[in-house]
């Protein structure tokens, strides 16, 4: 059995720029042979993603607009990828937002559309599109969503994402639960903080990666590519037997109390 992805397709969503996780993830996959399709929110993030998937040797890469929050657009998107592929394999979903001002201070005084914003896009975004991709996965498939330690504990200042985690986390569960049968494997990968331009929007950012070199049982903080092999075991073969699992790639911080 090898455990290279060539001749397979994969649709990465959430690459902004060369900091993403998501590019990380899309570097990793494309090493390991595979072909990518890349969705963005909206045109604004079109040339960045195109000028920096330009620079991967012999990508044959297509690319999409997707808005999360609107179901046509999802069902539109996916549509459209069926019609220019055929069969995909698997999905990175790396998508999630919340208002900043949710994001520091206390918890308690998240307002309803703060709370329902992250929920929307961080949470429920992955069942739109796990249910606009599940018809292009003929041939059984690989979906992997990116999580955060605050989702299982509280991390001071992650707030109303840390709920929004925690409901992405059971979603993900419940999905590889109703996919297992068609062979569609579903998990998490629960990264340690790295300095994207999403981290820019949470409170006291600097406190927790210093926390983490002096505390995490690697004592250093984890990089895009660290977390984009750990995609490509979680896409490849070699995991086929996991699903419904949140994999921590965060030079092992989690298991500290
Ligand atoms: C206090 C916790 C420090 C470690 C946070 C690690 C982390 C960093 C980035 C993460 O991804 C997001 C994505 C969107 C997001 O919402 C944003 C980001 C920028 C601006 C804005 O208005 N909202 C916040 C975090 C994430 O889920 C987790």
């Amino acid at each position: 059995m090898n455990f290279s992805l060539e001749g397979r397709t994969y649709v990465v969503m959430g690459v902004a720029n060369k900091r993403s996780i998501a590019w990380g993830i899309a570097r990793s996959l494309h090493e390991a042979g595979a072909r990518l399709i890349f969705t963005y929110a909206n045109e604004r993030f079109e040339k960045p993603v195109r000028d920096l998937v330009s620079t991967l040797e012999g990508q044959d890469a297509l690319f999409y607009e997707c808005d999360v929050t609107n179901d046509e657009a999802v069902d539109a998107t996916f549509q459209q990828i069926g019609n220019d592929v055929g069969t995909i394999h698997g999905l990175a979903h790396c998508i999630a937002f919340a208002d900043k001002e949710d994001l520091k201070g206390e918890f308690v005084d998240t307002s309803r559309d703060g709370y329902l914003l992250s929920q929307n896009i961080s949470a429920y975004s992955l069942v739109a599109v796990t249910r606009a991709a599940k018809p292009l996965m003929t041939e059984g498939g690989s979906i992997v969503t990116m999580t955060y330690l605050g989702g299982e504990r509280v991390v001071q200042n992650y707030n109303v994402m840390g709920v929004a985690k925690a409901s992405l986390d059971a979603s993900m569960k419940y999905l590889a639960n109703d996919l297992g049968k068609n062979n569609i494997r579903v998990n998490g990968i629960s990264a340690g903080p790295i300095r994207t331009l999403s981290a820019k929007g949470v409170g006291d950012f600097n406190t927790v990666l210093k926390q983490i070199e002096e505390k995490a049982p690697l004592r250093r903080t984890v990089t895009q590519e660290e977390v984009g092999d750990t995609a490509y075991y979680l896409m490849s073969d070699l995991s086929r037997g996991v699903t419904g699992e949140i994999i921590h790639v965060d030079s092992g911080f989690n298991i500290l109390g």
